[in-house]
């Protein structure tokens, strides 16, 4: 799939802009501060419906506006489609798909599939687990509604057990309504983490492998507080959560908040066998979070027969020469955005075939390509 159009109206320091992008490679340049990551912004919620950089909708709007406008035109299996967003003030955001409402975000989230792959996620390896969990759901959701729709109840039943675990709550009865609904809506979550981390598994070792010449052998697991060794069923599942609720009810009453649960679960990635958080030095975490993420494009291309858009914000500075090769070879058919504040930092023949979009305060000029000005 790839972006046609984009259309922004008060959005953060863009007053109007209509912008058409190249098929393949979009280079956006510009100096700090002028809306590269402003506009990289409008796209990622196009894909997700929220922001990465805020949660706060408020924020997209401009300084001193009320309402703000996001509109996108992409194609996808040959056919264009249209997603529109305005911001409200204090009302909620209306949302449309090719022209008619949209009631609820999960049907907005994933039809523009979007990889994108920023500084931040260059941690993904040595961060916290929070960051881990992150990728992994939001790359499942974007997949799957299903996935969504599991994740978001599962949520709401774990804040319900929560809020009785704080109020030091002794009715089981009570706890147990909530815990069936965990163990119901957790082994859906579970069983979808654990086909996808599966493939993960496979791609992104064959990634890493060719971005390491063969060096390193990567390896992603699902760290869970049930074994899946052996590829557990949902029933077997269900029982483990509601068991292990149960057993540490009362532990959790101590600590007022749920210890277990695919909310606390996390990846193990390891290179040779070794865990890469603990062992890893920092360029081979980076390879690792890199080889992740290019494996999203595979997957999601595998699920949807489609590739997404590729967006690599500020990243190309960090790589050496050999990974922006691999990245731009790799993906040559996967409509590519790219942000950069010098664009020395691209190799002079990846900007031959593309367009590029130079950022000055709120305004974009196309420039020739090829470097010219
Ligand atoms: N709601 C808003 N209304 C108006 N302007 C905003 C809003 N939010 C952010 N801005 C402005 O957008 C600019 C930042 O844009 P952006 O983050 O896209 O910069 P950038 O070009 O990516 O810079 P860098 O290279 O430093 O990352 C700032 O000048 C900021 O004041």
């Amino acid at each position: 799939m790839f972006v046609r159009k984009l259309k922004l109206e008060n959005f953060r320091n863009y007053d109007g802009l209509e912008l058409e992008f190249d098929r393949y490679l979009n280079l956006i340049i510009g100096d700090n501060g002028q809306g590269k990551t402003n506009l990289i912004e409008a796209l990622f919620v196009g894909g997700f419906g929220r922001s990465f950089r805020t949660s706060r909708e408020r924020e997209m709007v401009q300084f001193n506006i009320n309402t703000a406008y996001l509109g996108i035109q992409f194609h996808q299996h040959g056919i264009e489609s249209q997603l529109e967003m305005r911001f409200l003030e204090d009302k909620k955001k209306s949302l449309k798909y090719n022209g008619s409402p949209i009631h609820r975000l999960s049907d907005w989230v994933g039809r523009l599939n979007i990889v994108a792959f920023t500084p931040e996620d260059l941690k993904l390896v040595k961060e916290s687990p929070v960051e881990r969990r992150r990728f992994i759901d939001r790359e499942i959701s974007q997949m799957s509604t299903k996935y969504l729709m599991s994740f978001v109840h599962y949520n709401r039943a774990l804040d319900q057990r929560n809020a009785l675990l704080r109020s030091k709550s002794t009715q089981s009865a009570l706890y147990e309504i909530w815990e069936e609904k965990m163990a119901q809506y957790g082994a859906q979550v579970i069983l979808k983490r654990l086909e996808f981390i599966k493939k993960l598994n496979s791609i992104s070792q064959r990634i890493h492998y060719q971005m390491t010449n063969g060096k390193e052998k990567f390896g992603v697991e699902y760290l869970s507080f049930i074994s899946n060794e052996n590829e557990p069923d949902y029933d077997t599942i269900v029982t483990a959560i509601i068991n292990k609720m149960e057993n540490y009810r009362e532990k959790d009453i101590e600590r007022g908040f749920t210890w277990f649960g695919p909310h606390r679960d996390d990846l193990k990635l390891t290179i040779d066998g070794h865990d890469a958080r603990v062992y890893g030095s920092q360029g081979q975490q980076r390879t690792a979070a890199l080889s992740l993420k290019l494996s999203e494009i595979e997957i999601i291309h595998e699920e949807t027969g489609e590739y997404p858009i590729l967006i690599l914000d500020d990243v190309m500075s960090e790589l050496d020469q050999h990974r922006q090769n691999l990245l731009i070879k790799a993906f040559e058919n996967v409509q590519t955005f790219i942000t950069t504040t010098e664009l020395s930092t691209i190799k002079n023949d990846h900007l031959a075939r593309g367009k590029i979009l130079k950022v000055i305060d709120g305004t974009v000029i196309e420039y020739d390509t090829a470097g010219g000005n």
